[in-house]
């Protein structure tokens, strides 16, 4: 089964006007995970899809919904998708994948049977997905970590120590528009995007995850000189227009999945700005 819901894009100027329920009702996807369902959650920016699949009794099909008006979900669209669970099996138009913890998968347009399930039903396999339109279809590429395109950044003086993982990146498997990667804080360090920055030829998600259940982390959208918060429990994605900087702190330790579509495929293309400079 599939549930989905849509958000239209919001003027950053509407985005001034609104207050804590408005914010988290445009801005962030509360649910990401259902059992045994695919849960989406469309966007008007760059049209990407945000979702969560989780097959626990029974594999789950990737299913075309009426927002699309196509014969499959993937006629026009790409998607990525990374494990947070157990071990998955994903196969795709009868070809096997299997994604252990932290693994992920390209899946080029065209493909019509998509179908996702957890070799171990004690420890069902989670995957976080991105969808964004595609004008081509790439081939369908497993990502393992070992694979990636790894980035320190940050200090322990700073609280920001983190590993940034490019998994679905130009560098590593070729996309139409989405890039994918995760980001973990080392142990103690809490900042995540710092500098933060704004690249307004793509729209970005965040996807947080490892978050303990009696921890948060917030998260700050807006202009640099109009910044709001959001704050986001485990397993909750923010979805930032590409007018927004987007950095987090958390009350402890996490990693997030990012995911950007838009006009270019250059990871390092962002106006950062000093955090003595943000208001
Ligand atoms: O911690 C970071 O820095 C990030 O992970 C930044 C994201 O990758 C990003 O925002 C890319 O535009
Ligand atoms: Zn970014």
């Amino acid at each position: 089964m599939t549930t989905y819901d849509v958000r239209y894009a919001i003027h950053e100027d509407h985005y001034k006007t609104l207050d804590t329920e408005g914010l988290r009702k445009h801005f962030l996807v509360e649910t990401v995970f259902v059992k045994d369902e695919v849960c989406l959650t469309y966007t008007h920016y760059e049209r990407m899809i945000v979702g969560g699949i989780w097959p626990v009794s029974k594999p789950v099909r990737l299913e075309t919904i009426d927002s699309l008006k196509s014969a499959h979900f993937l006629d026009r669209r790409e998607l990525g998708a990374m494990n947070i669970g157990g071990p998955a099996r994903i196969t795709v138009d009868g070809e096997i994948f299997e994604l252990a913890h932290k693994e992920a998968i390209y899946i080029g347009a065209g493909n019509k049977e998509v179908v996702f399930e957890s070799l171990d039903a004690a420890n069902p396999a989670k995957l976080y997905v991105n969808s964004a339109p595609a004008h081509t279809s790439y081939p369908t590429k497993k990502v393992g970590q070992e694979d990636a395109d790894v980035l320190a950044l940050g200090s322990t003086e700073t609280s920001n120590k983190r590993v940034i993982r490019k998994l679905l990146v130009n560098s590593v498997v070729q996309t139409c528009q989405l890039q994918m990667g995760m980001t973990e804080l080392l142990d103690g360090s809490v900042w995540n995007t710092m500098p933060a920055h704004i690249h307004d030829r793509r729209m970005e998600a965040y996807f947080y995850f490892k978050v303990p259940e009696d921890q948060a982390v917030c998260h700050f959208m807006g202009s640099e000189k109009e910044t709001r918060h959001l704050w986001v429990k485990n397993e909750q994605a923010v979805v930032s227009p590409p007018w927004s900087m987007h950095c987090g702190a958390g009350t402890a330790s996490y990693i997030f999945i990012w995911g950007m579509a838009g006009e270019n495929l250059d990871y390092d293309d962002m106006d950062k700005f000093n955090a003595s400079d943000i208001l």
